[in-house]
């Protein structure tokens, strides 16, 4: 059976990126395409049943509550998520029956990376996110480095790795980066790249790099496409796409 999608920041970078991809997959139909002009409702929806969402971090949230109002299940790929929001999406999503999947990263390589930093974290005593991306990227750090660093930090408790060693006394332009969970998070954004992210991880006389780079917007589209085959049936708020995956 063909799944009806629509997409909204469809002009974007992402969303004319899954609007190809969409039309370009087995059993999808593009219904709709909506951007920053436009109204979410039923009628704009075109009777649509799954809508991916690639707006901005400033209305990712509103787009989604109008979404599931509008009666479709939603696929979220903006960043800019607080647990405040996540929670007010799934007690949303629960009422009204439907699902929501929001993941911060649908590259492939992405997902495992933040999947073997955690299964890493405890075995190291430092660790540190580097995230560099385009220019245009209007958050920092990307919604991948906050959870990567929340995953870091979820397993290095109860591990007896309180804090790590830095004997930093002085930093008055904020050079050690933002932290987050404990774990200094580093924002990089440079013409040319498009997003990658390094997990540095020390030990005395050891280190363990963890890459990840997106060298374009095609690598995000499996998983998008993999998103909406699988939202339907679900109920509730799903985050990650490990989750789907399984992982
Ligand atoms: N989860 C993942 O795998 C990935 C997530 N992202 C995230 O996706 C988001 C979008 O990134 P990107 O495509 O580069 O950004 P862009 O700025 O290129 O695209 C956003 C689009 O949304 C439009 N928009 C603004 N307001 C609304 C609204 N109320 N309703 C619908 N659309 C609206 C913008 O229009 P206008 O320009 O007129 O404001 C623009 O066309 C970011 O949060 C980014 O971090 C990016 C890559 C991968
Ligand atoms: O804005 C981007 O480009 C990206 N945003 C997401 C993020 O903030 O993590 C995913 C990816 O890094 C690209």
């Amino acid at each position: 059976m063909t799944i009806r999608v629509a997409v909204t920041g469809a002009k974007g970078r992402m969303g004319s990126t899954v609007v190809e991809a969409v039309r370009a997959a087995e059993g999808m139909e593009l219904v709709a395409a909506l951007d920053a002009e436009d109204e979410i409702s039923p009628e704009s929806l075109n009777a649509a049943e799954v809508a991916v969402d690639f707006s901005i971090p400033s209305v990712t949230e509103s787009n989604v509550h109008a979404l599931l109002d509008a009666g479709v299940d939603v696929v979220v790929g903006t960043t800019g998520w607080t647990e405040e929001s996540y929670e007010r999406v799934r007690v949303h999503a629960e009422e009204l029956g439907r699902a929501v999947l929001i993941a911060p990263n649908f590259a492939m390589g992405a997902v495992l990376a933040m999947k073997f930093a955690a299964l890493a974290a405890p075995y190291f005593e430092s660790a540190e996110v580097i995230e560099m991306h385009h220019p245009n990227k209007v958050d920092a750090p990307s919604g991948t480095a906050i959870a990567t660093a929340r995953g870091i930090g979820a397993a290095r408790k109860g591990t007896g790795l309180d804090s790590m060693p830095d004997a930093t006394q002085s930093d008055p332009e904020g050079t050690r980066g933002g932290l987050i969970d404990g774990v200094p998070v580093h924002a990089v954004r440079l013409r040319g790249l498009t997003a990658s992210e390094e997990i540095l991880l020390g030990n005395p006389g050891e280190q363990l790099v963890i890459r990840t780079d997106s060298f374009d917007r095609v690598s995000f589209m499996p998983g998008v496409i993999l998103a909406i085959r699988s939202i339907r049936g679900r109920v509730g708020l799903t985050i990650g796409l490990d989750k789907i995956l399984d992982i």
